[in-house]
């Protein structure tokens, strides 16, 4: 990487952090520095507050905590705007499993650089490069677990891939090398090396690191029972142990040996605080400790990351869903072959229905059936997406690549086809089966229905996976909900019927407006000379709708399909602004 880059000191005094509710003390009066060129560690026994620490750099994950103390970019109080100009590798890969390595830094690179699509392939070519990911540049990301797709080592450098498209001065990464063999290991750390080298500051969390990575690394910090136990070099940690009386013997790894004098044995509670607090105390006195006030610079921040623009990203964001729908085979074919067979079935079921009462009665069931159908499998069909995206759409909002109506936008529009596309199919292949009367018009209207059944359905369905953390509590709200929204319809009692203090929920159902628009459309005009606006009415009336009530229904599922997508948005926005 040969890019210039703003040197950056980042210093943090008496950081203190506290749980609100209990008031237990997660850090205690800690302190440091890390300078521009600088490969630091954190590290330090399980509990001992490395992520706490890291949280408080970044200005993230502070939910439920009281912090005190200072955190300083080149001399400045700069808060959470440190995101803009930092990158964060974080520990759990979340990137979107259908995509190729190269798709995914290319979509990236739109917003996270402001240049022109040859200056964005030319640094996602150089950074593929550098990583050593260009064997993998076409192979899909795939899913631990769930897609095969690319290794542990390669996600883990696609993280970094991500990070450094914006050039950041500034990288945090939270144990880059855990879950990777020795040799993946290695290469994370020599990454991080080459990045340090360039001129930029590196904090990452590093678990147990082998002897030779160790002494990569330009400072050590220890952190241990919430405070700092050391920071300094790899070769002064020797000394400083030697010193405080834990001389590091020849055969033990020195991270290791260090990370157990820092560490709570089991069964020897007392001793071990005590040979801690002591550790910690020497190292107070130490002339480390000096080293912080004396060396805080004030220069420029660097420029903070530009949000690239509504349009800009709402485009990216539209191409990487589009994908992301396109290649994912299980929904868009389940969905599809679902709604055909539905088709098919409906259409046997109800086979040519004739015009006696008999078969009146059951084209009505038809429509509703079709109502129904257009409902249930499609809220929950969309529900289940929100629950696995929302940690990557949290982490990218935060890091300040897009506004969170760029993504919304985004994602409905990458569902519109699916979602409108198979109502309609199915309605089609039913049509004529059923012998619903077929002129064009009647036609266009049923699958305009259709699709605001459906759209109706899916709004509702996206606004509930919006608002609720997981699948299982929206669908428990869900079930109930379309079940009093299709006991509403009109079917199982007529509207007219229905108590005064009730009636007035039959205009917020979608079964309602649509049963309605699917009856009057389908008895306004039938091609039998025997026909009369009679026998219409007197069927109306059975659920006491009105001939011409089309356009209402139409305006009223347009309504509801407006309202629920202006609502998942607000719940969405809500629900992102407070997971950093
Ligand atoms: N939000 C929180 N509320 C209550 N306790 C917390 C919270 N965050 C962290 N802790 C506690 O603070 C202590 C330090 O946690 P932290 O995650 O910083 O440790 P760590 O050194 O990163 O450990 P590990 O290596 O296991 O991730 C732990 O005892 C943890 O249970």
């Amino acid at each position: 990487m040969t890019d210039v880059v703003t040197p950056i000191t980042v210093t943090w005094e008496n950081i203190e952090v506290k749980t609100r509710k209990k008031g237990k003390s997660l850090l205690n009066e800690v302190s440091g520095l890390a300078k521009p060129g600088e490969l630091v560690a954190l590290m330090g026994a399980s509990g001992a507050g490395k992520t706490t620490l890291l949280n408080v750099l970044m200005d993230r994950n502070m939910k439920g905590l009281d912090k005190k103390g200072t955190v300083r970019v080149n001399g400045k109080e700069i808060g959470q705007k440190i995101s803009l100009i930092s990158g964060f590798a974080q520990q759990q890969e979340i990137f979107v499993p259908t995509l190729t390595v190269d798709e995914y830094l290319m979509i990236q690179a739109k917003l996270r650089m402001q240049a022109n699509k040859a200056t964005r392939r030319e640094r996602v070519d150089e950074i593929l490069e550098l990583l050593g990911l260009e064997k993998c540049r076409n192979s899909k990301i795939g899913n631990p677990g769930l897609v095969k797709g690319i290794s542990g080592g390669e996600a883990r450098r696609l993280t970094f891939a991500c990070e450094l498209l914006s050039n950041p001065s500034l990288l945090f990464a939270d144990e880059p090398t855990s879950g990777l063999d020795s040799f993946m290991a290695a290469s994370v750390v020599q990454i991080m090396r080459n990045l340090a080298n360039s001129g930029r500051t590196l904090i990452t969390i590093i678990h147990q690191p082998t002897a030779d990575l160790y002494f990569q690394f330009d400072k050590i910090i220890f952190l241990s029972l919430g405070q700092t136990a050391f920071m300094g070099t790899p070769e002064e940690s020797i000394k400083f142990f030697t010193d405080c009386g834990h001389p590091i013997p020849q055969s033990f790894n020195p991270p290791e040996w260090i990370q157990s004098k820092l560490s709570i044995t089991p069964n020897e509670e007392a001793e071990s605080r005590e040979r801690i607090e002591k550790i910690i105390e020497c190292y107070e006195n130490s002339d480390f400790t000096k080293e912080i006030s004396a060396d805080i610079v004030h220069t420029k921040i660097p420029p903070y990351i530009q949000n690239p623009g509504f349009f800009t990203e709402t485009r990216a964001l539209l191409k990487r869903a589009f994908i992301d729908v396109v290649r994912s085979p299980a929904q868009m074919r389940t969905k599809l072959i679902q709604k055909v067979i539905m088709g098919l079935f409906i259409g046997s079921l109800y086979w040519q229905q004739p015009l006696d009462r008999r078969g009146v009665q059951n084209t009505n069931s038809a429509l509703y059936f079709l109502i129904a159908e257009l409902t249930f499998s499609t809220m929950f069909g969309i529900m289940t997406f929100m629950e696995h995206e929302l940690p990557l759409i949290s982490r990218e909002y935060h890091d300040g690549l897009f506004y969170v109506l760029s993504y919304y936008v985004s994602r409905c529009l990458s569902y519109l086809p699916l979602f409108t596309v198979d109502g309609a199919l199915m309605v089609l292949i039913s049509y004529w089966m059923i012998g619903l009367n077929s002129t064009w018009q009647q036609v266009l209207k049923s699958i305009l229905i259709a699709v605001l059944v459906e759209q109706s359905a899916t709004s509702c369905g996206l606004f509930l996976a919006c608002l609720f953390e997981t699948t299982s509590v929206a669908i428990a709200f869900a079930v109930p909900a379309s079940g009093l929204f299709a006991l509403l319809s009109g079917l199982y009692g007529n509207t007219n019927n229905f108590p005064v203090y009730i009636q007035w929920m039959q205009w917020t159902s979608w079964f309602r407006y649509g049963f309605e628009g699917l009856v009057v459309n389908q008895w306004s005009e039938i091609d039998d000379p025997k026909w009369s606006t009679v026998y219409r009415d007197i069927i109306l009336d059975q659920f006491s709708f009105k001939p011409d009530n089309y356009r209402l229904d139409v305006i009223g599922l347009a309504s509801i399909v407006a309202f629920f997508y202006v609502a998942g948005y607000v719940a969405l926005l809500v629900r992102i602004r407070i997971s950093r």
